[in-house]
């Protein structure tokens, strides 16, 4: 039963203060593309580039999320949207923290992906399309998912039942058939720099 009578309490430790006290700017990476696209693959080796510059991270992976936090929830609309509600909120909570938070769902609606942007304070949410044509995703097919949706073993499967709604605007487009998994990270990488997110100067 959602609570009326709350109120919220303003506490003097600020988001720039706990940022600072890392030596960064706090933000998400939000990947978004289909399953094999390279969402985990990237995040995982940007989150190796941001370690070796003493950067403080966390990855929330899709797969993973789904093992607790996520566990009762299934791939009907209705549970993907509520699985992106409550990563988007632990990934604000982390980036209140100071936090680099990295993020990869599938994330297939863009209304979700949206929701997720304006929980956060304006430019800390960074969305990155992982852009893969759905046959190299499916060639690929490292957990054999493709191949059990295709013999009906799978229902709701993002690509073959279910849609994906490519974003419109993303911060970043990584065609990742075209490239390898480190020029991937290292054009993120390129972002970040270019746009001022791995400064420390005015924190
Ligand atoms: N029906 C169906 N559709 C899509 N994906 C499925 C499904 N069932 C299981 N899986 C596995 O779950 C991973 C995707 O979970 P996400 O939490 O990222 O999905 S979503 O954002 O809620 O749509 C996804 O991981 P990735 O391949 O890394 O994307 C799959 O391993
Ligand atoms: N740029 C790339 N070139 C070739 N293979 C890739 C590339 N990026 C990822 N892969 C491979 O594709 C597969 C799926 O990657 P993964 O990161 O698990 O995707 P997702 O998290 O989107 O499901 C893995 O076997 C991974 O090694």
């Amino acid at each position: 039963m959602p609570q009326t009578h709350l109120h919220w309490h303003h506490h003097p430790v600020q988001q720039s203060q706990r940022a600072a006290m890392k030596g960064q700017r706090a933000f998400v990476l939000w990947f978004t593309g289909l399953s094999g696209s390279g969402k985990s693959s990237i995040a995982g080796a940007v989150e190796c580039l941001l370690a070796e510059r003493g950067r403080h991270t966390y990855l929330l992976d899709g797969d993973n999320v789904r093992y607790g936090l996520c566990a009762d929830l299934g791939f009907s609309r209705a549970d993907r949207t509520e699985n992106i509600r409550r990563v988007g909120e632990v990934a604000s909570l982390m980036v209140d923290a100071g936090l680099i938070v990295l993020a990869a769902f599938i994330s297939p609606e863009r209304a979700q992906r949206k929701n997720v942007r304006q929980r956060l304070p304006a430019g800390q949410f960074i969305e990155v399309f992982v852009d893969v044509p759905l046959p190299v995703c499916e060639s690929r097919d490292v957990k054999g998912l493709y191949q059990k949706a295709r013999a009906g073993l799978i229902i709701d499967f993002t690509g073959v039942h279910s849609g994906y709604e490519a974003p419109e605007n993303p911060e970043i487009v990584i065609r990742n058939h075209q490239i390898d998994i480190d020029a991937a990270a290292a054009q993120v990488l390129d972002y970040l720099q270019r746009e001022g997110y791995l400064d420390r100067s005015d924190i």
